[in-house]
């Protein structure tokens, strides 16, 4: 049975910025999983081999704060690849943020360290990787997802850095790009510290529901992040708190602390599970 046949699809979850998603069921043993369509159709020698290399990557990463990979079936009559992975129940932060926002509700400061903690410990895993770091470059809560457990799971890991624009994906969503860091929008070496101000971007998010850079135009929000002008998240949350987000978001990527800094503050490092 072909790698397709193993799976029945239950529904469409959505389109990605390069690819949809869908739900599916493992026939073998009804397992819910999602898997990520890629038509490689228009592709170049060199971006196919890239698409192997991420996808070889990918299968290395293995946490339980990164999205689980399964499989991958490569369906060369429809010149597509699928890549399976783990189904989170929990849906995106995204839509956990649009929620608590309509709600006019807070979320409780405990959960916003919590995230935090666990998207450090996928950062941390995959920035000191010993084979060398994978750095995620497209951090945004709408590919952060929750499991049934509320265990935060990072996804699309490493697939993000061969869908850059000037590949043939061409981001059919052009999302703006809040989450952006100085470095990149100057079009300079995007490294470790650009996912720590996107990291302390989404985490703003979390406590304030919304993004701490906002403009229409993708001029004005350059002008922002550039500016670094900050609103403190609301009261109810403490210094010590915003203190670790302002410390993120810090024009100078080198006054960023690290992932390991970061690991060491008591709010943080209370919540580091040693996974063996
Ligand atoms: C764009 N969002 C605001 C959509 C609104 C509502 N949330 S949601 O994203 O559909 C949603 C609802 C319930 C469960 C899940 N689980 C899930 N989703 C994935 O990707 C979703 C996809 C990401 C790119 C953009 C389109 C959607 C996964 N990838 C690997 N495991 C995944 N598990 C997702």
């Amino acid at each position: 049975m072909s790698g397709l046949d193993k799976y029945e699809k239950i529904t469409d979850i959505g389109k990605g910025s390069f690819g949809c998603v869908s739900k599916i069921k493992r026939k073998a043993d009804g397992k819910v999983l999602v898997w990520k369509e890629l038509n490689y159709g228009k592709m170049s020698e060199k971006e196919k081999q890239m698409i192997v290399s991420e996808v070889n990557i990918l299968r290395e990463l293995n946490h339980p704060n990164i999205v689980r990979y399964y499989d991958r079936i490569i369906d060369r009559d429809q010149a597509k690849i699928y890549i399976v992975m783990e189904y989170c129940e929990g849906g995106d932060i995204a839509t956990l943020i649009k929620n608590y926002k309509r709600k006019k509700e807070h979320l409780p400061e405990e959960i916003v360290w919590s995230v935090l903690s666990q998207m450090l410990q996928a950062l941390s895993s995959c920035h000191n990787r010993k084979e060398g770091k994978i750095l995620h470059r497209d951090l945004k809560p709408g590919n952060i997802f929750l499991d049934k457990s509320n265990n935060v799971k990072l996804g699309d890991f490493g697939l993000s850095r061969v869908m850059n624009q000037d590949s043939v994906f061409a981001y059919t969503h052009v999302g703006t790009p809040y989450y952006m860091s100085p470095e990149q929008i100057n079009d300079q070496k995007y490294n470790e510290k650009s996912d720590i101000w996107s990291t302390g971007c989404i985490i703003y998010e979390v406590a304030a529901l919304r993004a701490p850079f906002e403009a229409t135009t993708h001029y004005q929000l350059a002008m922002k992040i550039k500016s670094g002008k900050l609103d403190r998240i609301p009261a109810m949350y403490t210094d010590d708190l915003w203190r670790v987000i302002t410390s993120m978001i810090q024009q100078d990527p080198e006054r960023r602390p690290s992932v390991d800094e970061l690991q060491n503050h008591p709010q943080i490092q209370v919540r580091v599970k040693e996974y063996k």
